[in-house]
């Protein structure tokens, strides 16, 4: 239970009843509060522990819903979630059908911009700005709430630039903890450290540069400080600049000694922060944990190696190779698009760059991997972690459209592993210098295989696999899923009339094996955990219209709607992609 303060404290109306006094007594409790309840339902800790202070001041000073805030990634907003009419539904956060672990526009008029991928916030304010502006709402507040990391990122850059030359009624605050999920890095954080340590002149003041109005740094865990500032700032028209300075897991011991760990902790004690222990069961490795280990037991055998992680050195587990061989791998910060033309121009000079990037973030360089790497036929080697669904971040981290947006690519490979041996082998092939540009897409979590190292063996490009014959329907799959068409089959009594085909590669296809599938099969169901439209079924439909086959194909995978949160399993079965449902499917056909 909620002590007495937060629990009148449905709204920021309540809230702004309270008197400044009661302020910091309200921050102790939200924060007990989140401590609390994300103890056991496990989400993002330490980003929102760090804004409590500053959450509470921006709804007791402005006019929200009406002043408009717009979080930044928004993986800080718990506590804007709470004093925002969703206390009591908190403990849903991330579940199926429970809240989003974001701010969403379907889920609260509070939430005025939906987050999740990083350093949206000051384009999405200024446009508001624009926009209020335009119809004449000249006493409207527009706020972005933008941390240290992703401020370094191009697309901040670009709003800066923007709102710098215009009149809008903008407030950027800099949330500065000098963390992202890992350390900040790049200039910038050396120039905030600077800021910080007042080492700088003020002239020399970048945001004032880009005609902000700038205060700061002062301190965001004074609650009277920040609502003070605040006050001051909202009589000030035009683009202004507040540099706060935080703490990362501010409130839990555990969490401020332990940054990068209580980004997203998962369980612990909520007295002594002591993580949930883990279980003594050999268990088979995460992909992340394969991908960093064999890369950095290949780079030690080929000096042309080299590693690039757009910020996520530890869920990537490019954080091996950094520890090992550190002026050969490189955190680039929020950074996506340079990430890809930055491994283009190595490639262009001769090195072989693993450029490692969670699949919904690719997104973000689109016009990077075609401009700058596929024309030019250049051979970076793409490891897309976290594809297909990633669980409880929901729809804007679930990475099920990189079959589809990579597919049309000319020059581009695509490989799926199976397990972690396949993600290993086609690695140390890769190494080798091909031809072309590859994308290695492998899922979040843990694979199958608890012995794992095993000799490295070359992979033959556009090469599928025959795991199982069968007398009457073939199921093709595509990289990890394939473990779910083990199960289903399993599971059935005439499985001797099913044969399963681990394909790898969604480009180029293995021709040849699929004319003898649609030769000796009727009816052909592909598996995939991307987006039907356009992904690997889709390649295997233009296939067989190619080549004038006539079989049944049915093509699972994930409709063409956004899927929200929830465990994997679960969204797999809303999908029809978990094996429960493919024995399902199968049996109809059987
Ligand atoms: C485009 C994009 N790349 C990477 C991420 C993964 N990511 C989520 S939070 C985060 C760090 C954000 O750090 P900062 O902006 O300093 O906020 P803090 O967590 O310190 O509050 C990263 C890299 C993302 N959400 N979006
Ligand atoms: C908010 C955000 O974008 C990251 O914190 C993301 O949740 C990390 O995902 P993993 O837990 O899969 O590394
Ligand atoms: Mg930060």
């Amino acid at each position: 239970m909620p002590s007495k303060l937060l629990t009148s404290v449905h709204s920021p109306d309540d809230l702004k009843k309270l008197s400044p006094e009661q302020l910091p007594q309200l921050a102790k409790e939200l924060r007990e509060f989140i401590i609390d309840i994300l103890s056991v339902k496990e989400g993002h800790l330490g980003a929102s522990l760090g804004v409590v202070e500053l959450t509470i001041a921006l709804h007791y000073v402005f006019n929200t819903p009406d002043d408009l805030l717009v979080w930044d990634v928004g993986h800080q907003a718990y506590g804007h979630k709470i004093l925002t009419e969703r206390r009591e539904v908190f403990h849903t956060n991330r579940q199926l059908n429970g809240i989003s672990g974001f701010p969403k526009r379907s889920e609260s008029k509070y939430d005025t911009f939906g987050v999740g991928h990083s350093s949206t916030s000051i384009s999405a304010a200024l446009g508001m700005a624009i926009a209020s502006s335009l119809k004449g709402e000249t006493d409207r507040h527009h706020i972005a709430i933008v941390g240290d990391a992703s401020i370094a990122s191009g697309m901040a850059f670009e709003a800066l630039n923007h709102a710098g030359v215009s009149d809008a009624n903008i407030l950027v605050i800099l949330n500065d903890n000098a963390i992202g999920i890992d350390p900040s890095v790049g200039a910038l954080k050396e120039y905030l450290t600077n800021v910080k340590e007042r080492k700088l002149r003020n002239q020399q003041n970048i945001f004032e540069a880009l005609n902000f109005n700038y205060s700061g740094p002062i301190n965001g865990h004074d609650i009277d400080i920040v609502v003070n500032e605040l006050n001051r700032l909202k009589k000030i028209k035009g683009p202004k600049f507040l540099h706060i300075i935080t703490t990362k897991g501010k409130g839990l011991k555990k969490a401020e000694q332990d940054q990068v760990r209580y980004h997203a902790p998962g369980k612990f004690d909520k007295v002594t922060g002591e993580l949930a222990p883990k279980t003594n069961k050999i268990q088979p490795p995460k992909f992340q944990d394969v991908f960093g280990h064999t890369l950095v037991e290949l780079a030690k055998n080929n000096e042309k190696i080299v590693g690039i992680t757009p910020a996520m050195p530890t869920g990537s587990s490019l954080k091996f190779m950094m520890d090992e061989i550190p002026e050969r791998a490189f955190d680039v910060g929020i950074a996506e698009q340079h990430a890809v033309t930055l491994a283009a121009g190595m490639a262009a000079e001769g090195l072989i760059p693993f450029c490692n990037i969670y699949s919904t973030f690719l997104q973000r360089a689109y016009d990077q991997v075609i401009h700058d790497v596929a024309i030019q036929n250049l051979p970076v080697i793409f490891c897309l972690d976290r594809a297909g669904l990633v669980g409880q971040d929901g729809a804007t981290h679930h990475g099920i459209f990189d079959i589809t947006y990579l597919r049309c690519i000319p020059n581009l490979t695509i490989f799926a592993p199976r397990d972690e041996s396949e993600l290993r082998n086609i690695m140390y092939t890769a190494q080798f210098g091909l031809d072309h540009p590859i994308a290695i897409r492998y899922p979040r979590g843990r694979g199958i295989q608890k012995d794992w190292q095993t000799p490295f063996e070359k992979i033959d490009i556009g090469t599928g696999i025959t795991f199982k014959t069968g007398s009457k329907i073939a199921i093709l799959s595509i990289g990890f899923i394939a473990k779910n068409v083990e199960e289903a089959i399993q599971n059935l009594n005439n499985s001797d009339k099913i044969a399963h085909f681990g394909m790898r590669f969604v480009k180029p296809l293995d021709v040849k094996l699929l004319h003898h599938i649609f030769k000796d099969y009727q009816t052909i169901i592909t598996i995939e955990d991307g987006t039907i439209t356009g992904g690997f079924g889709s390649a295997i439909l233009e296939f067989a219209a190619i080549h004038n086959y006539r079989s049944n194909i049915k093509v699972l995978g994930i409709p063409d709607t956004f899927i929200e949160h929830g465990t994997v399993e679960e969204l797999q079965q809303i999908a029809g992609i978990d094996s429960k449902s493919v024995e399902e499917i199968l049996q109809q056909f059987l």
